[in-house]
């Protein structure tokens, strides 16, 4: 019988099934940061086990990690959870990637650049964005801090199997428009909930056309799709990612190259659900609101209230809008932003750093606003050096930092004002995301760049067109 890629590495990951209890899954990587890990640590300790397969488990840290300045952690907190990372993972055995090291850099970038993330695998992290790996074919998907002392005990965790779903996404992109824009787009059309109860597979031909840096941005935001995954079947642009990277099979890699396109969903296979949607019909994205379905393309406007039908919708919105201080009707265009932060684990790879440098090269920053970099690992570091993109932004009058989390959420130094406005290649706009009080459009790279210059939302078409033609 045809099966989808979803059910076939569920299916083969099961070590006990039994009638009316979740399946009992193996894992096969476990990906370990240090805001969730610590109480999961001290349950084993107190309960005098051992991590069951260190060899399965890479630590790094990112969340905390002040990218100004790495070695100077100022927050009590965050040099507390850094230091019991590093005192933990010497006492169970783990690979740490600290503050320092060559491969530290936000935990979902790092595991498909060191090749740990592979088609086929069960992949756990304490951390939401854990969909990013699905980009592989892997199942990944985050988890609380007691599955993670579950994992590390037995490397196995209870699940109950969601539904599956395909998002089909039809037809080209059009000219400018990016991997960021399409998932912006699915869920503004589907709402924030569409996911819910199921792990997402994409597919379709503007799929297939992306890249494996894009894939991870539209799988990372899974998550903000209500998902509990979502993933895309692995191709050749699968296997020649992982083909040399570290981690990735050496001598047997044809083999499990073989074995990972068998994954493949099968053609006539079926879904609980199926959504599609043309690419060619979306545009640049810009959210306006406070989830990141609140969002619209560049050439739209703010709703009104007369847009929505139910009292609920309406007033979400007016609060939506008095959070964000923004007017109804009003065009995407007219938006002045005070912060620019090009980052996260959803557009900090080096491809995300090279839009954005072809979009600010030869410019300068708006005055009035202050314009970051923070790439998404210390190798996306070395990389957009190598290239000089460093020099490019800087010379921009960009800030170019370390790599780590850092203005996707307030956990480090990195925090916008109350009250100014960010556009952020990240994935969640909520209230107080980037600090109490902040407010946060969710872009892609190329749509920041473009806003880091004008200091307003502009259509990043229009200077793609003038860098053609010049
Ligand atoms: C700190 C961590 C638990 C959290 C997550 O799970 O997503 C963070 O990464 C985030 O993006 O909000
Ligand atoms: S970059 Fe942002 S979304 Fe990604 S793991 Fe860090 S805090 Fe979470």
């Amino acid at each position: 019988m045809a099966k989808n890629i979803i059910e076939k590495i569920w299916e083969s990951h099961v070590v006990h099934r039994e009638e009316g209890k979740p399946d009992l899954l193996y894992i096969d990587l476990h990906l370990i940061h240090e805001v969730t890990s610590p109480q999961a640590f001290e349950g084993l300790r107190l309960a005098g086990r051992k991590v069951r397969r260190p060899d399965l488990c890479f630590a790094t840290m990112d969340h905390n990690v002040p990218t100004k300045d790495i070695y100077t952690v100022n927050d009590p907190i965050a040099k507390k959870q850094m230091s019991t990372l590093e005192k933990n993972c010497a006492e169970f055995g783990i690979q740490l990637a600290g503050i320092g090291h060559p491969d530290q850099g936000i935990v979902h970038v790092i595991g498909p650049e060191l090749g740990l993330t592979q088609p086929g695998k069960t992949i756990v992290c304490g951390d939401s964005h854990t969909s990013t790996h699905g980009a592989f074919g892997a199942l990944a998907f985050g988890i609380g801090t007691s599955e993670v002392e579950h994992v590390l005990s037995t490397q196995t965790l209870w699940q109950n199997k969601p539904k599956t779903m395909e998002i089909r996404v039809n037809g080209k992109l059009g000219f400018g428009v990016t991997a960021k824009d399409i998932i912006l787009a699915i869920i503004a059309k589907w709402g924030v909930g569409l996911g819910t109860g199921y792990i997402i597979e994409y597919t379709g031909e503007a799929i297939r056309n992306l890249s494996m840096e894009e894939r991870m941005t539209i799988c990372n935001m899974s998550i903000e799709a209500g998902a509990k995954a979502g993933l895309i079947s692995p191709d050749e642009k699968t296997v020649e990612f992982l083909r040399g990277r570290r981690f990735a099979p050496k001598e047997e890699f044809d083999k499990a190259a073989e074995y990972w396109l068998s994954l493949a969903s099968d053609p006539g296979c079926t879904y609980d659900k199926v959504l599609e949607i043309d690419a060619s019909e979306i545009e640049p994205y810009v959210t306006w609101g406070t989830n990141p379905s609140m969002g619209t393309g560049i050439s739209g406007r703010v709703p009104t209230v007369d847009d929505y039908e139910s009292e609920t919708d309406k007033q979400a919105l007016r609060k939506a809008l008095e959070y964000m201080g923004l007017e109804e009707g009003q065009p995407i265009t007219s938006i002045e932003i005070q912060h620019v932060f090009i980052g996260s684990c959803t557009n900090s790879r080096l491809s995300d750093l090279r839009t954005a440098a072809q979009i600010v090269k030869g410019r300068k920053v708006a005055p009035g606003v202050r314009a970051i970099v923070v790439p998404g690992s210390y190798s996306v570091k070395k990389a957009a050096e190598e290239e000089g993109l460093d020099k490019i932004f800087i010379e921009a009058g960009f800030e170019w930092r370390n790599s780590g989390c850092s203005a996707c959420l307030g956990m480090n130094e990195d925090i916008i004002p109350s009250g100014e406005r960010c556009a952020s290649t990240s994935n969640r706009n909520f209230e107080g995301r980037q600090g109490a009080g902040a407010r946060t459009h969710l872009v892609s790279p190329a749509m920041a760049a473009a806003a880091a210059i004008e200091g307003r939302f502009v259509d990043v078409r229009n200077y793609l067109k003038q860098e053609q033609q010049a």
